[in-house]
This record gives C-alpha cells, sequence and structure tokens, in this order.
C-alpha cells in the first residue's frame, strides 16, 4: 500500500507520475544526476489558459522522457542506482491492490498515483519488501505504512538532489512539451496541484475542471481539501498512539519558535521550497513553514512541528525584500509562484500593550478600587477624593419625610420640646425679633426602640425641611483624616440647603468622651479628630443659620462632656420606655395599620396591660406578628386571641413542641412551676398570675409562669421585694418538697434573687447594717469601691435577705403543700393553666386585684382569658428576638 504522509510527498510523486508520463524516456536514474522537479509549498500556478504555450510550459529538461516506453523497451532499461529496483508487473499489481485497500478517506490518493508508471522507472528497494508482505498476507497497517511514507521521502530526496544540481526551475504539469499528450495520471495531478495554489487565491485564477476538484476553499493551507485531509488521515491510520504522542509532544514543547539566519534559512528551508510565508513582526520575520513538506524532509526537526516559526532579524525592510527577491530569482520562482510577505503592523501596538500592559492594569485597578469605594459612600464624588464625601442620605419633601407628629405616641413630653425646633425652623423670625438665641442641637438618648429616629423624622416632616440622616459609625473609615473631612462635608452641604435638619444616629460612635481613650491604651486619634470637627462646625454656626442638629444614643452617658455643653447639643431629651398610657397611644397608631374589629379603647388597655417594659419598636413588632398570626389562621379580621399570641411569642419564644421530655422531667417542672403559682396566689404582694405552662418556649425554658406587672411599677417596696423573691424561689422549694432530690432548673431563679438582694443591699439603702449607702458596680473598674469589709457585710446581708425570702417560701409552700400538688397535677393534664382555672382550684385569690387586672381581665368584656391554649405555631415560623425587660418588669420567664 502506499500512502503519501505529506501534501508534499503525494506532490513530488505526482510530479514525477506526471513527468514520467509525460516523457516515456525518462528515466529514475536521471533523476538522481538531473533535478526533475522543485516543490514549492505557496505559490500561484499559471493557468493553463494563460500559458503562451497552450497550457504546456516551455520545456526545461532536456534528459527527460518524451514518452513512455513500451513493455519490448523494459529490457534496455538504463542501470538504477543503488538501493533502486524495477517493480515487476506483479509487484506493481501488488502496489495497486494496496492502494485498492486504502482507507476511503485516501482512495483520492489511489486516483493521484500513476502505479502503472512505477514499472518504468524504478523505486527504492524497501518498496519491494513491503509488496512481498503484501503478497505473503503479512502487511501491518501499522508499521509497514510507515515504511512506505520513508520510501516516499527517498522519492522527494531524489528529486531535490535533482534539482539543487541542475538548479533548474520548477517543473510542474505545466511544463509538459507542445504535443505531448497528457495522461490521466498528469491532468490530475495538475489538479491537484492547481487546487494548492489556488488556496493562495490568487485573483483572475481558473481552477481546472474535473472530477476530483473540490469546492475552492478559503486562504490557508489547512483548508486544502487535498493535502489537509491527507495529513489527518494519514495520522489516524498510521496510528492514533504515534500521532497523538507526536502531538502532544508538540504541543507541549516550549520550543515553539527559533532564531536563524537568513544563510540558515536560505539553505535548509528557502531553497528547498519549504516556507510557506513570511511575516514582517517589528524588526523580525516569522517563517511559516510547509509543516507537511518540511516533516517530509526533517522528519526529527522542531521545525516540523505545528505552531513551530523561526524568526530572523533583518537590517531594514529594503534590504530584507531585496535579499528574498534575489533568492527567489536565483531559484528561478516565478514572480507568480513567489512567497507571499505581510506586514502586522498591530504588532507594534501588540509589543506596546505587553510591555505597558501591566502597569496599565495596574493603574485601572487602583482607580476602579477608589471609584468603587467613593461610589459606595453615596456621595455625589466618586473617585480617590470620594472617600471624604459625606454619606448622609438626604430625605426632602419630594422623597418624602412623611412622618408626622401624630405617628410618634408615648413620648408627650419630648415631642413638646423638640417641636420648638420646628417653629424656629418654620418662623425663625420670631425668636430672632425677641433677641432669642435658638438652640443649635438636642441629643436624644434612650433605650433601643423608643423612638428616636422616628422623632428626629416627625421633626423633619413637620418642618417640611430637607432632613440629613446618618450614623455615627459611618464616619468611622480605616484612613485618617476621612471622619473630619466627611463631618466637613456634611455640615457644608446642609449650609447649602439650610434650612435643614441634621440627624446623626448612634452619636456614640464618634462622640465618645475622649478620656476614655486612656485606658484602653493610646486613645483613638482619628476618632477624636472627627469628634473636634463636628465640635468646632457646631460652634462655627452663625446664630441665623437654620440648621438644627439632632442627635440619637442609647449611651447618653459616655458622650463627650463638649459636646453635651450648651451652644451644641444643648437640650439633652430622654425618651424613656413608654408609661401604660404611652403603650395605649402607640398601639393605637399601630393598629390604624392592621384589620380588627375588637373595641379599640378595650383592645389597647388590655394589650397595654400585657406588655410592660416594651419599647415602641417591640409594640410595632407585636402588632404586626399578630396581623400575621391571624392570616396563619386565615382570619377575617386580627382577634384579640390573635395579639394575646403574638406579646406571648414575642416575649417567651416559640413553642418547642417538638422537644419531647421524659414523664419524669415534665414531672418536675410542672412541679416547679405549680410552686411558682401557689406563691403568687398567696403572697399579698406578689402580681397576679396570668398563666402557667409547661410548654417548652423559645431556646431553654422548659416552663414558665406569667404574672400581670404591677402596672408600671416605679416604687417598688420591701414587701413586694420580698414576696417577688420568695415567689422565685418558689420553683426550687416545691422540687425539695415534693422530690428526694432537687435538678438544675432553679439557676435562672438563683440569679434573678441573688440580683434583687444585691441591689437592695448597695443601691436601695435596704440593709440595716450597710445603711444608706450606694455602690455601683461597676464592671470596668479594676478595684472595687469599698473596703473588703464593706463587701463581706454585703455579702452576709445578700445571704441573709436571700434566706429570709427562702424560708419565707418555704413555710407558704409547706403549708399549701396539697395545693401545690393539686395545680401541678392538673398542670400536667392540661400542659397549660389559666387564671380562671387557679379560681376554680384554688379558689378566688384573697387579696384584693389591682386596678388595671380587674379593669382588663375581669372577664366582662366577654374576653377570651388570656393566652388561649390555641396553638397556631408552624415550624416554619422563625423565632421572634426577644424583649428586653429590666428588674422591675414583672413578666417571669423562668426554667
Ligand atoms: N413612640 C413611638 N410611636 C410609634 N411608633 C414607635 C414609637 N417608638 C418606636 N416606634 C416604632 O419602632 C420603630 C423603631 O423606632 P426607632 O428607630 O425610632 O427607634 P430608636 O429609638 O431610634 O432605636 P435605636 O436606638 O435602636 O436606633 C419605628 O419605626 C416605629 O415603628
Amino acid at each position: 500500500m502506499f500512502r503519501p504522509a505529506t501534501r508534499q510527498l503525494a506532490r513530488s510523486y505526482a510530479r514525477y507520475s506526471l513527468r514520467t508520463a509525460a516523457r516515456p524516456s525518462y528515466r529514475a536514474a536521471a533523476a538522481f544526476s538531473v533535478p526533475a522537479t522543485r516543490t514549492y509549498a505557496i505559490g500561484t500556478p499559471r493557468s493553463p489558459k494563460d500559458d503562451k504555450n497552450g497550457g504546456a510550459p516551455r520545456k526545461k529538461d532536456e534528459d527527460a522522457p518524451a514518452s513512455k516506453p513500451s513493455s519490448k523497451e523494459e529490457d534496455s532499461r538504463p542501470p538504477l542506482p543503488e538501493g533502486w529496483v524495477y517493480l515487476t508487473e506483479d509487484e506493481v499489481k501488488a502496489v495497486k491492490s494496496m492502494f485498492a485497500d486504502l482507507p476511503s478517506d485516501l482512495q483520492r490518493l489511489k486516483d493521484e498515483t500513476p502505479i502503472s508508471d512505477m514499472l518504468n522507472y524504478g523505486v527504492p528497494v524497501e518498496l519491494r519488501d513491503v509488496i512481498k508482505k503484501k503478497m505473503d498476507g503479512n502487511f501491518s497497517v501499522i508499521f509497514d505504512t510507515w515504511a512506505l511514507l520513508k520510501i516516499r521521502g527517498k522519492l522527494v530526496e531524489a528529486f531535490e538532489r535533482y534539482e539543487e544540481n541542475k538548479k533548474r526551475t520548477d517543473f510542474d504539469s505545466n511544463d509538459v512539451p507542445p504535443g505531448v499528450e497528457q495522461t490521466e495520471a498528469m491532468r490530475k495531478a495538475r489538479e491537484a496541484k492547481s487546487r494548492r495554489h489556488g488556496e493562495e487565491g490568487q485573483p483572475g485564477h481558473e481552477q481546472g475542471a474535473g472530477e476530483g476538484q473540490g469546492p475552492r476553499p478559503g486562504k490557508g493551507p489547512k483548508k486544502d481539501p487535498g493535502s489537509g485531509d491527507m495529513k489527518f488521515g494519514d495520522w489516524v491510520t498510521i496510528g492514533l498512539t504515534t500521532g497523538g504522542l507526536f502531538a502532544l509532544y508538540s504541543m507541549l514543547s516550549p520550543d515553539s519558535s527559533r532564531d536563524i539566519s537568513w544563510q540558515e534559512l536560505r539553505k535548509n528551508f528557502l531553497d528547498k521550497g519549504l516556507v510557506e510565508r513570511m511575516t514582517v513582526v517589528g524588526d523580525r520575520v516569522r517563517v511559516d513553514l510547509n509543516l507537511e513538506a518540511t516533516r517530509a524532509i526533517y522528519p526529527d526537526s522542531v521545525a516540523a512541528r505545528p505552531g513551530f516559526h523561526y524568526y530572523f532579524g533583518f537590517g531594514s525592510v529594503e534590504l530584507f525584500e531585496n535579499n528574498l527577491e534575489e533568492a527567489q530569482r536565483e531559484l528561478g520562482i516565478p514572480p507568480s509562484e513567489r512567497i507571499p510577505v505581510d506586514y502586522a503592523s498591530s504588532s507594534m501596538i501588540g509589543s506596546i500593550l505587553l510591555s505597558f500592559g501591566p502597569t496599565l492594569l495596574l493603574v485601572g485597578l487602583i482607580i476602579y478600587a477608589s471609584r468603587r469605594s467613593g461610589g459606595m459612600g453615596g456621595g455625589s464624588g466618586g473617585g480617590v477624593f470620594g472617600f471624604g464625601k459625606s454619606r448622609a442620605k438626604m430625605f426632602n419633601q419630594d422623597t418624602a419625610v412623611r412622618v408626622k407628629f401624630d405617628d410618634v405616641a408615648g413620648m408627650d413630653e419630648a415631642k413638646l420640646e423638640i417641636m420648638e425646633f420646628v417653629s424656629f425652623l418654620k418662623t425663625p423670625e420670631r425668636f430672632q425679633k425677641l433677641g432669642a438665641k435658638i438652640p443649635r442641637g438636642a441629643i436624644l438618648s434612650g433605650p433601643p426602640g423608643t423612638g428616636k429616629t422616628l422623632l428626629a423624622k416627625a421633626t423633619a416632616g413637620e418642618s417640611q425641611v430637607p432632613f440629613f440622616s446618618v450614623s455615627g459609625s459611618e464616619f468611622v473609615e480605616m484612613f485618617v483624616g476621612v471622619g473630619a473631612s466627611r463631618v466637613r462635608d456634611l455640615f457644608a452641604t446642609a449650609r447649602k440647603n439650610a434650612p435643614c435638619i441634621i440627624f446623626i444616629d448612634e452619636i456614640d460612635a464618634i462622640g465618645r468622651s475622649r478620656s476614655d481613650g486612656g485606658f484602653k491604651g493610646g486613645g483613638n486619634d482619628e476618632r477624636e479628630a472627627t469628634l473636634n470637627q463636628i465640635l468646632t462646625e457646631m460652634d462655627g454656626f452663625n446664630t441665623s443659620e437654620q440648621v438644627v442638629v439632632l442627635a440619637g444614643t442609647n449611651r447618653p452617658d459616655v458622650l463627650d462632656q463638649a459636646l453635651m455643653r450648651p451652644g451644641r447639643f444643648d437640650r439633652h431629651i430622654n425618651i424613656d420606655r413608654p408609661t401604660m398610657k404611652g403603650r395605649k397611644d402607640i398601639f393605637k397608631v399601630h393598629l390604624k395599620k392592621i384589620l380588627t374589629k375588637e373595641d379599640t379603647e378595650y383592645l389597647t388597655g388590655r394589650l397595654a396591660a400585657l406588655t410592660p417594659g416594651f419599647a415602641g419598636a417591640d409594640i410595632a413588632n407585636a402588632v404586626n406578628e399578630a396581623a400575621l398570626v391571624a392570616a396563619r389562621a386565615n382570619a377575617e379580621s386580627v382577634a384579640m386571641i390573635h395579639f394575646e399570641q403574638a406579646i406571648e411569642r414575642v416575649i417567651g419564644g416559640l413553642e418547642r413542641r417538638s422537644l419531647v421530655l421524659s414523664p419524669e422531667e415534665k414531672r418536675t417542672v410542672a412541679y416547679h412551676e405549680a410552686g411558682h403559682a401557689i406563691c403568687g396566689w398567696f403572697f399579698r404582694w406578689a402580681d397576679p398570675l396570668l398563666k402557667v405552662s409547661i410548654i417548652p418556649r423559645g431556646s431553654g425554658a422548659l416552663g414558665y409562669a406569667q404574672y400581670l406587672p404591677s402596672g408600671d411599677a416605679y416604687l417598688m417596696n420591701t414587701n413586694q421585694l420580698m414576696d417577688r423573691m420568695a415567689m422565685t424561689l418558689g420553683g426550687r422549694v416545691s422540687e425539695e418538697l415534693h422530690f428526694p432530690t432537687v435538678t438544675s432548673g432553679a439557676s435562672d431563679d438563683f440569679k434573678k434573687v441573688t440580683a434583687m438582694a444585691t441591689t437592695m443591699v448597695t443601691q436601695w439603702g435596704m440593709s440595716e447594717k450597710l445603711g444608706p449607702l450606694h455602690f455601683k458596680n461597676d464592671d470596668n473598674q479594676l478595684h472595687k469601691p469599698f473596703a473588703e469589709s464593706t463587701a463581706q457585710t454585703i455579702d452576709a446581708e445578700v445571704r441573709r435577705i436571700v434566706d429570709q425570702a427562702y424560708a419565707q417560701c418555704k413555710a407558704l409552700l409547706t403549708k399549701h403543700k396539697a395545693e401545690v400538688g393539686i395545680v401541678a397535677e392538673e398542670l400536667l393534664r392540661k400542659e397549660m393553666l389559666t387564671r380562671d382555672d387557679l379560681v376554680r382550684l384554688l379558689g378566688p385569690r384573697e387579696w384584693p386585684d389591682k386596678e388595671e387586672f380587674s379593669k382588663y381581665f375581669d372577664g366582662k368584656h366577654g374576653a377570651p382569658p388570656p393566652f388561649s391554649t390555641e396553638n397556631t405555631d408552624s415550624p416554619m415560623d422563625s423565632e421572634p428576638a426577644p424583649s428586653l425587660f429590666d428588674a422591675k418588669d414583672a413578666k417571669d420567664v423562668k426554667e
């Protein structure tokens, strides 16, 4: 089987055949003394039509055979050089059969190869071995095909030598002398060559017609329908192993280019027709070789690898062009087939980019990063300078601060105070004509969620002036000077928009007392610089400037005194948690958004009674939660029961019915809670019980008892405190009385009792031994503000008080041991008991109820008992945020 591996080989063989077919007297022997052909990887053939000789080019080789010899002449065939033999007819038949066996993609080779001519012109002797193997049936597709390729290489080399010796010009199909009849092989070979030349896309070139002529391919040798397929097909046929490894090696090889001198290039590649294209890249020329031809001649060279290029330098483009021109002239390459030269001007830009690319990239990144951080601030200025821009959000009439004083409830005094600012902003002349200096600003302080921000917004909403809202933490940045710069920017913008209000929320983030820094080691210069800037800006206000600064904080105690002095924040408005009436009003505000059919007066009163210690935000949350509970229950409107469930949920957390306790644990919890309930029922000064439950809730409470607090207890006497402590210890005492051992469940009770007793002794002057002294225990202080002996006295007094509460509780529960049992057993059955259940089990409470209790919880309004047992919690509910209550809060969530 004869399978040319490369385009070059195929072409060479085709030419060889053409030649022999055209001139029968030609002998292979002559080929070794006279070059018969020259191959060019590139170049455009002359069209036969264009040729002056009518498609038959001039004759170049005088020794070339003129016609095919007859079989009679075979004996007189000239001797062949060593290593070459003439084939017999049988052998030629075997070659034909090998071609017939070729895979379909190589069948074309058969057509392009004039096999019968082999009979006359000899072949390398190795071909005979291959033919023999074929005839014996030992032909190996991989190894013997490879041998055939090598044989083909020898043939090509022979022609190359011939060419070099004679320095003759190309001999192609068009060189057939006039009058010589072209064989079929000649025609096909010429067509094949014509197709290859056609790749160069020379305008006006006409391709020959005939079978085997494919559609004209686009530019580039790889698209050659003949040679490209041939190469690929060869590798496939030879074997994936050889080809794959070679391709992999070629790809992975870092050796993708090499410098070469002009002389080397000329000797090794140009003269052999292996150069396909040259590209001027900057001051060098890149050489593209015809891979297939190169591989045939230099099979082991890197030059034959795909993607490999030679480069050579030149003095000037003109010199290079002249050299190339001269070389091609010497080689006799016709102008139409000269090697194309490209000029890659874009490489200049490419090389500039390559040199400056990293720097440009870095600069770009820096600019991008600074723009981003500037942009994040929301300030108008971006870029590097955006850091110092204020991040205050501005609201005006268009962007609407629609909050009005009516939306703020439960802080009437604070509202009155702040209304003065509104009058000042609206009618400044009223104050100015009397010579009154307008307060510069006000600090709104109070626990979280009490409505400080809301009040500031309402001030802006009422005065109809622009409102700049910023948080203190937004001045804090890792860069020195940024905070002060943002303050400057904020005040400058505010002055431009005067009259207006600036609201700085959480001002303690920057307004912290400057002396505080010392303890933490070195202070914080950046924060101090920011604070100083605020002080300066507020000082700098001209009295007629209508810019009011409001600030909110939960920690007025840590603020710097300079900030609080008159002339800066001269009004201090403390907003505490709302009273019973305040809560009622806040409920009214938020109930406006809710669809409910309940009597508003009764509903708000009852809810306010149930929520002592709730801040405005807690109330807003509870109302919203009630609407969600009602929605889950598919209710038409939000009813009392939904509100109560919502409040219970806000206080105690989500019910955790999935938490399964053992019967023994459940029993312990029931007796523990029953102990609390009995104490609350029988102690004179204890808060009336609302509900006791052993359904686990929240994160760790296994049961709890809830009491109606004694209104807003601003004052508590010793009796109340002792009863409350005794009631708190009721759980543990009950466990002691009813079980052989006690549990860890009373830990939180002890914590509360200890805290209460300690406060009584150290702050409320309720210890006769210690007397009327106040010792504030500050965790930040290293030393206690009292002597060691005082500490011992405090310890002793705290113990005495707790012991007394314990004794009081034990006496009561021992007396009512049976009742504890009754309540506990009922609790185990029902899991939750209300006040009505206790009345049923224990009879009416001996002590009179408080006013609010009888008003809202006497059952006269037909409302269900508080905290109905109906459970609408679904497992998907999220747990509400726990509310904060101080020691005065009577809601008692116990473990
Ligand atoms: N007095 C009130 N009247 C009506 N709603 C209130 C009142 N106080 C708080 N709220 C509700 O609580 C929400 C939160 O209040 P706001 O943000 O003003 O609290 P804050 O005191 O500024 O809290 P923080 O100290 O945590 O910043 C308000 O949007 C409002 O719905």
